[in-house]
């Protein structure tokens, strides 16, 4: 950025080397009778109070300019001056004095001079001690609060005003007084959209912010060239600074940045306003006052006016009344009235005595306001000033006004009370300790914790003057000046053309008749309509501001609620604004209407009365102001309804950007479950090629749309390939679930068919134990049998007697052998049939012990194979299920 400015300071520049480049200039000036505004722009906590205030370690350019002012009384011996001050602050767009705690909410009015602020309490001022300790009493009742940056942070514009009369030495002057004011204003600091506050600190922010957008636009409207009006009117803040701003008188603008990376939008604000007030064209001149109003001149004329009334009333003492010739008869008579006479005369010289020291008082208390030089040389100040005066040096008193007292930083090289009244020096000594007695150590900064030592860099911008203008603010008790144009002086000065000083003056005259009307030629009704008129106009200002201030913060949300997470939030946030704004809109609405209720009342009684040329202006001004007002309202419901609009634009895209990814995050997660049944059938077929699928798309599809879009395409068709494969796992699955079926019926089978055989062999095997035991009967029947024909025949003798026994009873013993052959034949033919029978069985035995042993080698093979199955269904179940349970 191309940037115009006069100095740009580093951190390690004292307040008092910034003072000598950019304020003392003005300062000279205002003590000339040149008007003066200084003052110190910037973003919150970037050391504006600072530099206007400063501590005692580094005393600001407030103290600093006090101290110079009554340094240059001091080094002016040729003239007498009158200094006063007053002090207000501009809280939440309400004017309030300082100096008077029930000054509270004062009106600011316009006279042919410019504005004032109605009711201020001016103090006229001795020493220096005596107008910091008014700044410090002031200080503690100006608003500050802690923010976010800065805990003690100036939630108010001050305004300390130092009016200078001056006029040349000697009883009968009969010189013109110069007449002057200089500004010292510490604005409250800018405060970023991004700052978390909430209730009165918004409310003060939004004030805040709002006087200093006034501030720019009027900076910028005025070096604009082209501009016809130029808003003064919108905030108080500008409304004073007016006539400073419209170029008359000299201006000192010292901005003021921080270094914080995270204030570079702010600091870059700060530049450019800094940037566009450097092109303002100064026009400043010296005042003088030609009436008798000055209040310097009303007091030297009352001194003077007292001074003869002593001459007089001395004069009067001293004049005896001389006795004339009388006669003898008369002495007596005479005697008496000398006695009567001269207790008259004698309670007559004790009035007047009294009447002399009552004079005597009030000439002193008159002319010790009055200061003079204490510098016996008259060399005249004016137009060269003399060598390097000897300033900004503190003494003890008026250290204990400054803040954090740090003496040991001071160089006290100087006397305090180099200057003194023209008169009566010793009572304003006395009066001054007593000023000592009720002093307060009260500057704001007086309470400060100091946060940081390392500085803000502070740059000046600062205007020179060309030619002529007049003065900026009006006490009410200020008198009628008169411009006087004056050389241009050689200083550093912006190139801005002639034209725009005079388009600038244009539209500041174009503002006055509304407000320039005398109060005493203004009719009361109409004086209360107007006021009327008036407040309800700079409530309806305050509601358009704060509108306009809700419309930026909606914008602001609504660019937020397009990236931030916190969606909701930001939705319910905007959702309120929208409704503060409408609940504002009609607010500005019922006013519009009780102002137009007011301009017709007004009509109505200027119709049935004569109208004054001023007043129909007036009238006319306020219509005027009125479409103005109705315009900027339309406007500001036109810039609503955009930004509804764009608000419901940006949350159909919000949805659509959320249903984006939920699609995505829904296509991670059918990928995810495709790459484990992928995996699972890996594992199952044993077919795994070892195919690897890279799942990093989340965070490229948040960093890029368009690949976003093309990794979506090809997931999709990835996808679908992992569908097929998915389907065709399923089959396999179903198929091995079908065959793990068939293998467990036929095992059951099995099982039935060798429990089966089981049993035939048990029964078979009892069979074959029966027969043998059978057997083994008929065997041993067979050879018992045997056993007995061999006992028979081995008998003998014995065994022939008894055959011959026998065969004496021979038909019966032959038939008895013969049964027994049969019998033996028989048994062993049973025999031999049991003998095939069980060598039939034992074949039957054998044939199914190796049946059985088949079968049973059979069943194991199956529950083998039974196992297996249930080995690999149950390993593909838990797969499945652990991928079910995290896709
Ligand atoms: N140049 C500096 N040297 C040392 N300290 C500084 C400097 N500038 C600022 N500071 C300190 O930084 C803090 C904030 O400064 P200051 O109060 O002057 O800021 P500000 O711009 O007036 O803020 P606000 O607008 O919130 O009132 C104070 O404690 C002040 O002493």
């Amino acid at each position: 950025m191309h940037m115009v400015c006069d100095r740009v300071f580093g951190p390690t520049t004292t307040t008092r080397h910034v003072y000598d480049v950019a304020a003392q200039h003005v300062v000279g000036g205002a003590m000339e009778g040149i008007n003066g505004t200084i003052f110190a722009y910037g973003v919150t906590s970037s050391g504006k109070t600072h530099t206007m205030h400063g501590d005692q370690r580094s005393p600001g350019i407030i103290p600093l300019a006090v101290k110079d002012a009554f340094s240059i009384i001091q080094e002016t011996p040729s003239r007498e001056f009158l200094l006063r001050v007053s002090y207000m602050e501009i809280y939440n767009e309400v004017v309030n004095d300082l100096l008077n705690p029930a000054g509270q909410n004062l009106r600011i009015r316009e006279d042919l001079q410019g504005a004032f602020v109605e009711g201020i309490k001016e103090e006229v001022v001795l020493s220096p001690a005596h107008a910091l300790s008014l700044i410090a009493a002031g200080e503690e009742h100006r608003h500050v609060g802690s923010n976010n940056f800065n805990l003690l942070s100036s939630r108010s514009h001050t305004i300390f005003t130092l009016t200078i009369e001056s006029s040349p030495c000697g009883d009968c002057s009969e010189g013109e007084v110069n007449f002057s004011q200089l500004n010292l204003i510490d604005l409250a600091g800018s405060e970023s959209s991004r700052a978390e506050t909430t209730g009165i600190r918004r409310k003060e922010g939004s004030y805040i912010n709002k006087s200093l957008l006034t501030l720019g636009t009027v900076i910028a409207k005025i070096t604009d060239g082209r501009a016809t009006h130029i808003p003064y009117r919108d905030s108080k803040l500008t409304r004073l600074l007016q006539s400073s701003l419209s170029g008359h008188g000299r201006v000192s603008l010292i901005c003021t940045v921080t270094p914080s990376s995270s204030n570079t939008e702010e600091t870059h604000n700060t530049l450019k306003f800094a940037n566009r007030a450097k092109q303002i064209e100064i026009q400043a001149s010296q005042n003088k006052i030609i009436d008798e109003k000055s209040l310097i001149k009303k007091y030297q004329n009352e001194i003077h006016r007292l001074k003869e009334e002593l001459e007089q009333l001395k004069r009067g003492i001293v004049t005896g009344t001389p006795l004339k010739d009388t006669g003898e008869d008369d002495i007596v008579l005479l005697k008496q009235k000398l006695e009567d006479g001269n207790v008259k005369l004698q309670s007559r010289l004790e009035q007047e005595e009294d009447a002399k020291a009552a004079l005597l008082g009030r000439i002193q208390r008159l002319t010790k306001l009055i200061l003079v030089s204490t510098k016996t040389t008259q060399a005249s100040r004016f137009p060269q000033r003399p060598g390097p005066r000897r300033r900004h040096s503190f003494g003890e008193e008026e250290l204990a006004y400054l803040p954090y007292r740090r003496r040991d930083m001071i160089l006290d090289n100087e006397s305090s009370d180099f200057f003194v009244p023209a008169e009566g020096y010793g009572e304003t000594t006395e009066d001054t300790s007593k000023e000592k007695k009720n002093r307060k150590h009260g500057l704001l900064n007086w309470f400060k914790q100091r946060k940081r030592d390392s500085s803000g860099t502070t740059l000046t911008s600062s205007d020179g003057d060309k030619s002529s203008g007049t003065k900026s603010f009006t006490a009410p008790s200020t008198p009628q000046a008169e411009s006087v144009t004056f050389p241009p002086e050689p200083r550093i000065s912006t190139s801005i053309a002639v034209e725009n000083i005079t388009a600038a003056i244009v539209g500041h005259d174009r503002e006055l008749p509304s407000d320039s009307l005398s109060r005493d030629e203004t009719p009361l009704a109409s004086i209360k309509t107007i006021d009327h008129v008036d407040l309800l106009r700079e409530q309806l200002k305050i509601l358009s501001g704060e509108v306009a201030l809700h419309t930026s913060v909606l914008k602001r949300l609504s660019e937020e609620a397009a990236n931030s997470p916190k969606k909701e939030q930001i939705q319910m946030e905007i959702k309120k604004i929208n409704n503060e704004i409408k609940a504002k809109n009609l607010q500005i609405s019922s006013l519009e209407k009780q102002m137009a209720d007011s301009i017709s009342a007004t009509q109505a009684k200027a119709d049935k009365s004569e109208l004054s040329p001023s007043y129909a202006q007036l009238l006319e001004q306020l219509n005027e102001k009125n479409f103005e007002l109705e315009v900027k309202t339309a406007d500001n419901r036109v810039i609503l309804d955009q930004l509804q609009n764009k608000t419901r634009e940006c949350e159909v895209l919000q949805e659509i950007v959320t249903s984006l990814k939920e699609q995505l995050s829904q296509a991670l997660e059918e990928k995810e479950l495709s790459l484990s049944c992928a995996r699972l059938e890996n594992d199952v077929a044993g077919a795994n090629d070892g195919k690897e699928l890279h799942v990093d798309i989340e965070k490229k599809a948040t960093r890029d749309v368009t690949a976003e879009l093309l990794l979506q395409a090809h997931q999709a068709s990835e996808i679908e390939e992992l569908k097929q494969k998915l389907q065709e796992l399923m089959e396999t699955r179903t198929q091995l679930e079908a065959r793990n079926q068939k293998l467990v019926e036929e095992s059951a089978y099995a099982k039935g068919l060798a429990s089966a055989a089981g049993v035939e062999l048990k029964a078979l095997s009892e069979e074959v134990t029966k027969l043998m035991n059978h057997n083994e009967r008929l065997a041993n029947e067979l050879a018992s049998v045997r056993n007995s024909n061999q006992r028979r025949v081995s008998n003998g003798p014995r065994a022939m007697k008894r055959e011959s026994h026998i065969k004496r009873h021979e038909p019966v013993n032959k038939r008895e052998v013969n049964v027994s052959y049969e019998r033996e034949l028989a048994l062993e033919a049973t025999i031999v049939e049991k003998e095939q029978r069980e060598a039939e069985l034992q074949k039957k035995l054998e044939e199914s012990k190796q049946r059985e042993a088949f079968l049973e080698n059979e069943l194991a093979n199956m529950w083998v194979l039974v196992a297996k199955l249930k080995k690999s269904q149950g390993s593909e179940q838990d797969d499945s299920d652990a991928k079910l349970k995290d896709p």
